[in-house]
C-alpha cells in the first residue's frame, strides 16, 4: 500500500475533555483506509456508521467497541480519505487507541486546526469560511453563533468572490482592448463599459466598510469600562452585574488596582465588562498610579464608559477629557445615602435614574443590540478583512482617477485591487496568514 510519505495521515481527539459519554477520534489522510482495516479487520462501507471492535494490531487485544465512519476523499470535510472512531469516552480507552495510532508509519498527531487547514488546502472551505468555523466553535452568545454560522456558510466569501470575479472580468475587457487595439473588431468603448461596474463595486465596498465595526465588535464583545473616582462603587456594580464576587470591595479608597474583566451575555450579545482602579491624583501610590494609567488606557478603546460617581459628591470629579469617541454614561451611585442635601441640579443632567440594576442591564442590552445589531448583509469580522478591502479600494480609486495613466496602468491597478480581495478569501499568497489563522483552532478541528 503506497502512500505519500510527504503527507502524514493525521489523527486527533476532536470531542474535547474526558471522561465523556462518547469520544470522537478523527483521522484524515492517505493511510486512513489502511489504519481502519488494521484496527477493525475490514473497511466499513463509506459513510455508513458501523459498530466495530478496534483491536491492537500487536496482540489482537480489543481496545474498544466503537462506531466507525469512513469517508472517501474527495467527498469528505478535508477532501481526502477520513474516518471517525466514536469511542467510549474514558481516558484509558482514548489513550489506548491514540497510543496504537501513533505506532503507524506515516500517521501523526494533528496540529491545532490541521483538519480545517486540509479542508482549506483542498478548496473545501475558503479562508472566510475557515474563520467562520473557528468563530462557531468559540461562540459564547446567540448573536455570535448566528454570525459565525453565516460566515462559515460562505456568505461573506461569496460577496468578496462576486466583487473579485467582476473585477477580473473588467480587467479582462481592458486586456482585450489592449491586445486588439489596432484591430477595429473590439469596439473602443469596451473598456468604457466596465468603469460603471468598477464604480459600483467601489461604492459597495465603501458601504460595507462603514459598518461601525459591528462584526468585529460582535466577535470580540462590546467593551464596557467602569471608570470613576475611588469608592464610587465601581467594583460593587461590577459584582452586581456579574452576579458574583469578581472584584474586592472595601470602604478603603484605592482598593482596585488591576483591570478586572467579566464576560456577560446581554440579550444574546457578548459584553466584556471591565472594573478599574479609582482615578485620583494625590494619595495614589506607585502601584495605584499604574492601575490608574491602565484604567485610562483601557477606557480609551472602550465602546462605552460607565462613569460612576457618588450621588452625594456629583461635582467633585468629572470624566477625564482624554477619553476617545466612545459613549459615556454617567451613573450616580449610593442613592441610599443621598439625603437630598446636594442641590439636585448638581447631579449631572445626563444621569437618568436608570431604575437600578435591571434598568441598567436592559439599557446595556439595548446598547449592545443597537451597536452590533442583526446585520442583514454579510459583515466583515476581522481586521485583515478590513485591510484587504482597503487595499482593494486603493486600487479601484487609482484605476478610476487614472484616465491619464493609460489603460495598461489602470489594468494593473485593478489587478492590485483584485489581489486585496483574493487574499481575504485565501486565493492568493496567504502562506504567511495560514499559520496565524489555524494556530487559534483547537486540536482536532
Ligand atoms: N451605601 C452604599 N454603599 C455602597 C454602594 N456602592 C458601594 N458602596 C460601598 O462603598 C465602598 C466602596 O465600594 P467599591 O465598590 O469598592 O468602590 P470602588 O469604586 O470599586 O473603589 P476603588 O476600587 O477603591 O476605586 C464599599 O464599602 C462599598 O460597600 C451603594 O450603592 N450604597
Ligand atoms: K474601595
Ligand atoms: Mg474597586
Amino acid at each position: 500500500m503506497q502512500w505519500d510519505p510527504e503527507r502524514d495521515t493525521i489523527y486527533a481527539l476532536s470531542s474535547g475533555g474526558l471522561p465523556s459519554g462518547v469520544a470522537v477520534v478523527r483521522l484524515s489522510g492517505p493511510r486512513v483506509r489502511f489504519v481502519v482495516e488494521t484496527l477493525c479487520g475490514a473497511v466499513p462501507e463509506a459513510r455508513r456508521t458501523s459498530l466495530r471492535r478496534l483491536r491492537d494490531p500487536v496482540d489482537g487485544s480489543v481496545l474498544d467497541e466503537a462506531l466507525v465512519i469512513v469517508f472517501e476523499g474527495p467527498a469528505s470535510f478535508t477532501g481526502e480519505d477520513a474516518a471517525e472512531f466514536h469511542l467510549h469516552g474514558g481516558r484509558a480507552v482514548v489513550a489506548a487507541v491514540l497510543r496504537v495510532l501513533e505506532t503507524f508509519d506515516g500517521v501523526a498527531a494533528a496540529e491545532p486546526g490541521a483538519f480545517a487547514r486540509r479542508a482549506f488546502e483542498a478548496g473545501r472551505l475558503d479562508l472566510t469560511e475557515v474563520e467562520g468555523l473557528g468563530d462557531l466553535v468559540q461562540a459564547e452568545t446567540e448573536a455570535q453563533r448566528r454570525q459565525a454560522l453565516r460566515q462559515m456558510g460562505g456568505e461573506l466569501g461569496a460577496l468578496y468572490d462576486h466583487w473579485r470575479a467582476t473585477l477580473v472580468r473588467c480587467r479582462a475587457m481592458i486586456e482585450a482592448e489592449l491586445d486588439f487595439a489596432d484591430e477595429d473588431d473590439v469596439p473602443g468603448t469596451v473598456s468604457d463599459s466596465i468603469w460603471d461596474d468598477v464604480i459600483r463595486i467601489r461604492d459597495e465596498i465603501t458601504n460595507h466598510l462603514e459598518d461601525n465595526r459591528r462584526g468585529e465588535r460582535l466577535r470580540s464583545g462590546l467593551q464596557v469600562v467602569l471608570l470613576g473616582p475611588p469608592n464610587a462603587g465601581k467594583s460593587s456594580l461590577m459584582n452586581a452585574l456579574a452576579q458574583r464576587d469578581v472584584a474586592i470591595v472595601t470602604e478603603e479608597a484605592g482598593t482596585t488596582r488591576d483591570l478586572i474583566e467579566v464576560h456577560l451575555d446581554l440579550a444574546g450579545f457578548p459584553v466584556t465588562l471591565v472594573d478599574t482602579a479609582g482615578l485620583r491624583g494625590e494619595g495614589a501610590g506607585r502601584v495605584e498610579r499604574e492601575g490608574i494609567r491602565r484604567a485610562l488606557e483601557r477606557a480609551k478603546t472602550a465602546d462605552l464608559v460607565l462613569w460612576l460617581q457618588d450621588a452625594r459628591e456629583p461635582t467633585r470629579s468629572d470624566v477625564p477629557v482624554a477619553l476617545g469617541q466612545q459613549g459615556v454614561w454617567r451613573i450616580a451611585t449610593k442613592w441610599d445615602l443621598y439625603d437630598g442635601s446636594a442641590r439636585t441640579d448638581e447631579i449631572p443632567s445626563s444621569v437618568e435614574v436608570i431604575g437600578g440594576l435591571d434598568g441598567l442591564l436592559d439599557e446595556l442590552g439595548r446598547f449592545a443590540s443597537e451597536t452590533i445589531g442583526h446585520a442583514e448583509a454579510p459583515v466583515l469580522t476581522r481586521a485583515r478583512h478590513r485591510e484587504g478591502l482597503r487595499r482593494c479600494l486603493d486600487g479601484l480609486g487609482r484605476s478610476l482617477e487614472g484616465e491619464a495613466r493609460g489603460l495598461e496602468l489602470r489594468a494593473e491597478d485593478l489587478r492590485l485591487a483584485t489581489d486585496g480581495l483574493s487574499r481575504i478569501v485565501g486565493k492568493t499568497d496567504v502562506e504567511d496568514l495560514l499559520d496565524v489563522i489555524f494556530r487559534d483552532f483547537c486540536i482536532g478541528k
